[in-house]
């Protein structure tokens, strides 16, 4: 047994803060991302029906058939964006582990918009590079367009809490996050009608890579799992009304490794406990601008020297996301 329970933080209650109680909030987040990195935001704002539209918008994409499906899908192997179908990835590959591909189907989308400027080369073909959309069904692209820019908006808001744990400046990572590059990716898990292959899992354990990741798992699902301080995987259930908030391997860099990325993966419960019904998920992975260099902050080095040289964010995620392609 392990006596991890997993922790619930009120965003408004943070916001309306001030002073000590401010201060308080802020080290009970730097305690949280010390230890696992994981928590849940409730009270966060995010209006219902924006999240509701997007559900639902994914829900009847998924439920297509597979041909109106693939109409939308990712035009070459390693592109980011648009629809990509079940077992084409495999998460732990992430960490060199070899294994089936995932029980999943996803859409994923990337930035609404080229910042004006933007001539890097790189940037233009990957980041933003265009979201393939879906022809069906109708209100996908606004539902989708409207869910993104509440994440967005929540990962800026979550940065000025994160600001706050580290002890920084309230609004220190505003430059580095006014040019996102962020991805949202609708996941489709869907009902098992054959036993998984050994070792197949829904989703590989891997860490996330960029700053931040918010979740919405499935009301009521089970199978997101976490390493614990324990060394233990456990369960993280779903919190009615909150998004699950998890830091990525950039934040951990940006810190020193003060904070951690967590190991996570999506088992398959066991077939009694409902295992093989679908499960559906929403993850919005926030990425600070393309060229924002992330040099380890003085704040967490204690005077000794930086574990890791400074990245660009863009050449850098660019980098961890070629190696999951199953
Ligand atoms: O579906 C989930 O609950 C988690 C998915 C996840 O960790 C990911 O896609 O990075
Ligand atoms: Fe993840």
């Amino acid at each position: 047994m392990t006596s991890f329970s997993f922790p619930v933080f009120d965003l408004g209650a943070f916001e309306s803060s001030e002073g000590p109680a401010r201060a308080a909030l802020g080290a009970e987040v730097d305690r949280i991302c010390r230890e696992t990195g994981f928590l849940a935001i409730r009270n966060h704002g995010v209006p219902q029906a924006v999240i509701d539209g997007v559900w639902q918008a994914a829900r009847a994409f998924f439920d297509l058939p597979p041909e109106e499906k693939q109409a939308a899908r990712a035009p070459y192997k390693g592109y980011p964006y648009g629809y990509l179908g079940p077992e084409l990835e495999a998460l732990a590959r992430s960490r060199d582990v070899d294994s089936p591909p995932d029980l999943k189907e996803s859409f994923n989308g990337g930035p609404l918009t080229v910042p004006e400027g933007m001539r890097d080369e790189k940037a233009l073909s990957f980041c933003y590079a265009p979201t393939i959309w879906p022809q069906a069904p109708d209100g996908f692209v606004a539902a989708w367009t409207a869910y993104y820019q509440a994440m967005e908006d929540l990962a800026a808001r979550i940065m000025r809490l994160f600001a706050v744990a580290l002890n920084l400046p309230e609004d220190y990572f505003a430059p580095f996050i006014n040019a996102p590059i962020s991805a949202l990716r609708a996941l489709n898990y869907p009902e098992q009608h054959v036993p998984p292959r050994e070792g197949q899992l829904r989703a590989g354990a891997h860490t996330d890579y960029g700053s931040l990741t918010i979740l919405l798992p499935q009301e009521g699902s089970r199978g997101l799992e976490i390493i614990t301080p324990d060394g233990q995987w456990t369960a993280v259930p779903p919190v009615r009304g909150a998004f699950v908030i998890n830091i990525g391997d950039l934040m951990a860099r940006w810190t020193n490794d003060r904070w951690v990325s967590t190991l996570h993966r999506v088992v398959n419960p066991p077939p009694q406990e409902g295992g093989m019904d679908r499960r559906q998920s929403l993850a919005f992975f926030h990425q600070p601008n393309w060229p924002a260099e992330i040099r380890v902050l003085d704040a967490c080095t204690n005077g000794e020297p930086a574990k890791y040289p400074p990245v660009l964010s863009g050449p850098y995620l660019m980098s961890k996301f070629t190696a999951t392609a199953a």
